[in-house]
Parts: C-alpha cells; sequence; structure tokens
C-alpha cells in the first residue's frame, strides 16, 4: 500500500529529464487523468499492483522524454481542451496572452480574422468563441494540423474556415481582413542545442525552426501579404522569438506599418508585436 503523496513523489524522482517540481506536477496531471485523483485527495491509499496498465505505460511514456499533453492527446488552452497529435505544436501560454491581448484590444462585432499557421487551431478556434460574431479563418502548410484543427472546431462548435496553403509559396486567398494574427516557426536551428528533449523529439519541426540566416523568414513574409490583405486600419499580432521584438518592429516600420508595439509576456519577455496597416 502506498498513499497519493509518496505516490507522486516516488514517480516524479524517476522523472529525470524534468526539475522536481515540474515533475510532481507531471505526475499529479497523469494521476487525475486516469484515476481520477487529485492532490486534494492526498490520503488515499492505493495498491500499486492494481494501478491500471494504461497509467503504467503512459508514465513510461513520461519518462522517455513525451510532453504530457501529446501523451493524454489534449491540451488546456483558454479554458478548453483542445486535441493536440504528433503533428501539431501543443499550444503555449505565450499564445494565449496573444489572444487574450486581440480579445481586450478589439470588442467590435463581425470582424474579419485570419490565423496563419494554426496547427491545433486554438487561436481561430478560442477567437471565435470569444468574439462577438467574428468571420474566422485558420491557415497551415499541414494537413494533418489542419484535420486536428477542424476536428477541435468541430467538438468545441467553433467556425473556423481552414484553408491548406503554403505561404511561403502562394498568395492568400482571402482579403478584407481586419485583423492578421500568427505565431509562426520562429526558433533559428541553432536554437536546437539548448532544447529540451521533449521538445526537439516529439514536436513537429516544421512548426518551430526557421534557418539561421533568415530568422524572420515568415515575418517578412507574412507582412508583405498584410499589406494586401488587411484592409486600410487593419491590424497585425504577431507573437515572436524573445530576442527579435526591435528586429521584427523594424522590419513592420520598414514595410509601412504604422504603431508598431512590443509587447512583453508575463515573464517580462518580448513576446508579441502588433501593427496597423496605413
Ligand atoms: C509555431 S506553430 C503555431 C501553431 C498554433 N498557431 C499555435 O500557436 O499553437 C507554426 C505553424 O505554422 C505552420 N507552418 C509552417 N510553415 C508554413 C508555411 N510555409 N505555410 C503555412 N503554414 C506553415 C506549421 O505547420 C505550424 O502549424
Amino acid at each position: 500500500m502506498i498513499n497519493y503523496n509518496s505516490l507522486v513523489k516516488k514517480w516524479a524522482a524517476e522523472l529525470e529529464l524534468y526539475e522536481l517540481p515540474e515533475a510532481q506536477n507531471l505526475v499529479e496531471w497523469l494521476l487525475e487523468q486516469h484515476l481520477g485523483l487529485r492532490r486534494v485527495d492526498m490520503m488515499n491509499f492505493l495498491e500499486e499492483k492494481d494501478l491500471p496498465k494504461s497509467l503504467l505505460d503512459d508514465f513510461e511514456r513520461l519518462k522517455k522524454g513525451e510532453p504530457i499533453q501529446q501523451i493524454l492527446g489534449k491540451a488546456p488552452f483558454y479554458g478548453r481542451e483542445f486535441q493536440v497529435s504528433r503533428d501539431t505544436l501543443i499550444p503555449r501560454n505565450e499564445t494565449e496572452e496573444l489572444v487574450h491581448l486581440i480579445i481586450k484590444e478589439n470588442p467590435q462585432s463581425g470582424l474579419k480574422i485570419l490565423d496563419i499557421g494554426t496547427g491545433t487551431g486554438c487561436i481561430p478556434i478560442t477567437l471565435f468563441l470569444e468574439m462577438n460574431e467574428a468571420e474566422v479563418y485558420g491557415l497551415d502548410v499541414s494537413e494533418s494540423a489542419l484535420a486536428i484543427a477542424h476536428k477541435n472546431a468541430e467538438e468545441l462548435k467553433a467556425k473556423v474556415h481552414c484553408i491548406h496553403l503554403d505561404i511561403l509559396e502562394e498568395e492568400l486567398p482571402i482579403g478584407d481582413l481586419d485583423i492578421l494574427v500568427s505565431n509562426p516557426p520562429y526558433i533559428p536551428e541553432k536554437g536546437k542545442e539548448k532544447m529540451h528533449r521533449n521538445v526537439l523529439d516529439f514536436e513537429p519541426q516544421l512548426a518551430l525552426f526557421v534557418p539561421d540566416e533568415n530568422p524572420l523568414l515568415f515575418y517578412r513574409r507574412i507582412a508583405i501579404l498584410g499589406k494586401k490583405a488587411l484592409k486600410p486600419k487593419g491590424k497585425l499580432y504577431f507573437e515572436i522569438h524573445e530576442d527579435y521584438g526591435k528586429d521584427v518592429q523594424n522590419l513592420l516600420f520598414d514595410l509601412g506599418y504604422s504603431e508598431v508595439e512590443i509587447i512583453p509576456d508575463l515573464n517580462g519577455k518580448d513576446r508579441m508585436v502588433k501593427g496597423k496597416n496605413l
């Protein structure tokens, strides 16, 4: 017999890839999903030999560094659950901040919005559900990511039009936009060395990396497309790599955007850039 607390501690110690507090959170998350147990059940006693095989299998995957969201097939975002797969980026807290900024700054109804590089569809789905009668589009080059975005939109009852397109090669099929948003790939290849194995081995490279010699590749292309696709005074919102705030800001000024601002995330790191079409 072992109690909940001791099991959390024992298993957390086995998750060598994580710092202890994070390891404990992950084990608690797994136990909650499989057994419905929470921290408040600390005094519950468990028979280790009776733990379900599915829980033990998932724990083995966790030990190998697979992200818990992929093991469970879902991730929280802005108070809802989104399906994720090996083909989609796991939605991040920083992206919740970007979405929150857009919702806060745009209370009007009926806005036309496009998200470029939509992954799970977390951005357009949340904007549709949180804003008033928005007309929302999500675009991605990955068909398998789009299939997940489509499922999420259905599951969460959000009307999101999914578009399959390579923005580096093709023109945008829609225009007259009030808002263009993107969290594009932005990590230079050289950043791979510093990255945690659970990101590197399990998340899609297509969603993450840009060539070292051209880190602003997506920002430049999207901002150029935005000049044509946005209405006059239409707004562009980017999530950015913390090291490139000034560079993205200068790029937008050079391309003729106005009111270009860098906005930090809750950790104080440069994380968003916004601008207005003339
Ligand atoms: C950083 S992920 C963002 C995913 C999601 N929007 C989020 O914030 O969680 C970038 C996305 O851009 C997509 N992508 C990469 N290259 C692209 C391209 N050339 N055209 C369109 N989408 C692309 C990837 O498939 C991936 O889904």
